[in-house]
């Protein structure tokens, strides 16, 4: 048996968009990679370089423009309808901007009780004790349940966003730049919280961010993306201590942001 267990099987993935009458845009041009169970894969690249798309993709929220995504051994494009709806459970998505991500006319518990009255039609009172447990695992008091998105503070709200996103139990998480948008001050927070839910829940994240400290705090193995390619993938130690293709030596001379109260922890892992 092969020692990787792999969750997400990419292989020579493109999504090309039309641009104009001759122009044809290479959003993600021939992407293959592997993400094992468990673990954290970090995706780097700049602004535009394919990342979301990439993401979208893998999430079958997008379809490729050729090559395949498969999920636990099977080839999302082969998916009926409802085993694509049954498999999306299993796949969800934290995205950048904690506060627009909640719907701001409803209370938290509504908002983190959503999938669980939609997917698997919970009854309210049920609903009602499973959003103070999974509140609890964010590390927010149960009275949080009957507040709204505003009354929160922005990491707060992420907590509220990653609450809603473990509510069906994912195998995998997809973390859209899942801290850019929080205060500086608390991201360790947050990405220690992720880190934590991973152990007990046995999670696998999509870490995507153009952040390289909070990509090298988070991730087991990285890919560097450019202009829709993945230029370099290795190991965390690897890719940050010997980076091999020029773009990623030419990424990681910038200064990396700090990330405070991250380096203690850091050397606890
Ligand atoms: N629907 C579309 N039509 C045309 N081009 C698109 C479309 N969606 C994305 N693109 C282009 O594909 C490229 C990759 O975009 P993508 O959002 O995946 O990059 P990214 O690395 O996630 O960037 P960011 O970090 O800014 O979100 C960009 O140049 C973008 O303009």
């Amino acid at each position: 048996m092969s020692a990787v267990d792999p969750l997400v099987e990419v292989e020579h993935l493109s999504r090309h968009y039309r641009v104009g009458r001759h122009h044809v845009h290479k959003a993600v041009d021939d992407v293959s990679l592997t993400i094992a169970r468990g673990e954290t894969f970090g995706l780097v690249g700049e602004s535009g370089s394919g990342k979301s798309t990439l993401s979208r993709l893998v999430l079958g929220l997008d379809t490729p423009t050729s090559g395949r995504v498969r999920v636990a051994g099977r080839d999302l494009a082969e998916l009926d309808g409802r085993e694509l709806r049954r498999q999306r459970r299993q796949m969800q998505i934290v995205l950048q901007d904690p506060v627009a991500a909640l719907n701001r006319r409803k209370t938290i518990e509504q908002i983190v009780g959503l999938p669980l009255a939609v997917h698997e039609r919970m009854p309210r009172s049920a609903r009602a004790e499973r959003v103070r447990e999974l509140l609890a695992l964010v590390g927010l008091p149960s009275a949080f349940a009957q507040r709204y998105p505003h009354e929160l503070s922005g990491g707060q709200c992420q907590r509220v966003g990653i609450a809603r996103a473990i509510a069906l139990e994912p195998e995998l998480i997809v973390l859209d730049e899942a801290v850019s948008a929080v205060d500086v001050s608390i991201q360790a927070q947050i990405l220690n919280l992720l880190r934590d839910l991973q152990g007990r829940l046995g999670l696998t994240y999509l870490f995507v961010s153009h952040n390289l400290a909070v990509v090298r705090y988070m991730s087991d193995v990285v890919a560097v993306m450019q202009r829709g390619r993945i230029v370099e993938t290795g190991s965390r130690e690897r890719l940050f201590t010997a980076p091999e293709h020029p773009y990623t030596r030419e990424l990681l001379a910038a200064v990396p942001e700090p990330l405070p109260h991250a380096r203690e922890i850091e050397g606890a892992r």
